[in-house]
């Protein structure tokens, strides 16, 4: 497995969208996530890091090389999409040694890789069944033997489980977190499931509009995003305005006390992360507080979605659901917070 290292790379889609990378280095046995919004450019990515597309310039190189102008099938980069891609006229076992076949590898020899392929995903014994008879996620097992049966240099996968179900998609992050961590595979991945980039990788860039805009681990990132938009498409979406004066940044209509690591900075934003604030019913605590208003309330899976306005702005609150503890919908709520965990930008 290899090392990926991008310089100065650029590709413009007229009219108007343009990739441009400045630099980015993916270490061997990495795994490694993009992630941003849709149309930021992340297939784009992966595309020209396979050859499927060329850039305008810069360049590309994998394990110490230039492969900029390689053609695609001499990178050995594999890559797996959201669908599968079977052929659906052959068996597992055809579909999986197809690229062996075309390499003319030994007959003996491909039979021993499919099976040692199919094993690591786990379709064992699956070898004569047709995509027919497959469920999504084992259709996406057998793309994925595909690609590693040729001992790809990088693996790169564009949203590879986004049209499964939840609890298959669960089960699948399982499984290449485990073939990534036992075989050492250089992977990038794509998404935009905040949850899938927090289980999955060890780094990740978050892009936005053809650009990088921050790369780190997925917590270095999500404690100290660069700007509100890495914030906001982190989840961190209470973004308040406003100054800070003494022990206080002042937003509007009421102020909140800061961390003695804070004070007397130049921020024009404070972030707090929905699920550092506490909706409490007149527990005694000594944690600063502000008071509002519940607007909404959902529940999703053991948490509360609380929107709370506070003034003139609603703050996002996620709070674990306590049995006998109700929210209501008008209800006057303290919200506790913690100085420490504020984000200031
Ligand atoms: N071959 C192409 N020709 C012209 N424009 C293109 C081409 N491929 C992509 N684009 C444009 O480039 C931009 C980035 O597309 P890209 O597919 O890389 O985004 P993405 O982040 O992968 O989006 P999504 O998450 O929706 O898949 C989009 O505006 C898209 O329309």
């Amino acid at each position: 497995m290899a090392s990926i290292t991008i310089k100065n790379l650029y590709k413009y889609f007229p009219p108007s969208f343009a990739l441009q990378i400045d630099e980015l280095m993916i270490k061997e046995g990495e795994f490694f996530g993009i992630i941003g919004p849709s149309g930021c450019g992340k297939t784009t990515l992966l595309r020209l890091i396979t050859g499927l597309t060329a850039p305008d310039r810069g360049e590309i190189w994998l394990n110490g090389r230039e492969i900029t102008k390689t053609p695609p099938e001499k990178r050995n980069i594999g890559l797996i999409f959201q669908e599968p891609r079977l052929f659906p006229h052959f068996t597992v076992e055809e579909n999986v040694g197809f690229g062996l076949k075309m390499k003319k590898s030994r007959r003996r020899d491909i039979k021993a890789k499919i099976d040692e392929a199919l094993e690591m995903v786990g379709l064992t014994g699956f070898n004569r069944r047709y995509p027919s008879a497959l469920s999504g996620g084992q259709k996406q097992r057998v793309a994925l033997a595909r690609a590693l049966v040729l001992e790809p240099k990088a693996l790169l996968m564009d949203e590879p489980f986004s049209a499964l179900d939840p609890e298959l998609r669960v089960e699948m992050r399982f499984l290449i977190k485990k073939l990534q961590q036992e075989k050492k595979i250089t992977i990038i991945f794509i998404t935009h499931d905040r949850e899938e980039a927090f289980t999955l990788f060890e780094r990740m860039a978050v892009m936005q509009e053809g650009k990088i805009l921050q790369t780190g681990t997925p917590l270095h990132i999500y404690n100290q995003p660069q700007n509100i938009k890495v914030a906001n498409f982190l989840g961190i979406n209470n973004i308040l305005p406003g100054y800070i004066e003494g022990n206080y940044f002042y937003t509007q209509g009421f102020r909140i006390l800061l961390g003695a690591a804070n004070q007397n900075q130049t921020a024009k934003y404070l972030l707090l992360k929905p699920e550092s604030l506490k909706i409490v019913n007149g527990e005694e605590d000594a944690r600063p507080f502000l008071t509002g208003t519940i607007e909404e309330i959902t529940f999703q899976t053991g948490f509360y979605h609380i929107k709370v306005k506070v003034q003139s702005q609603s703050l996002n609150i996620i709070q674990k659901y306590q049995p006998g503890k109700n929210f209501t919908p008008g209800a006057e709520v303290k919200i506790l917070y913690h100085p420490e965990e504020i984000i200031l930008l």
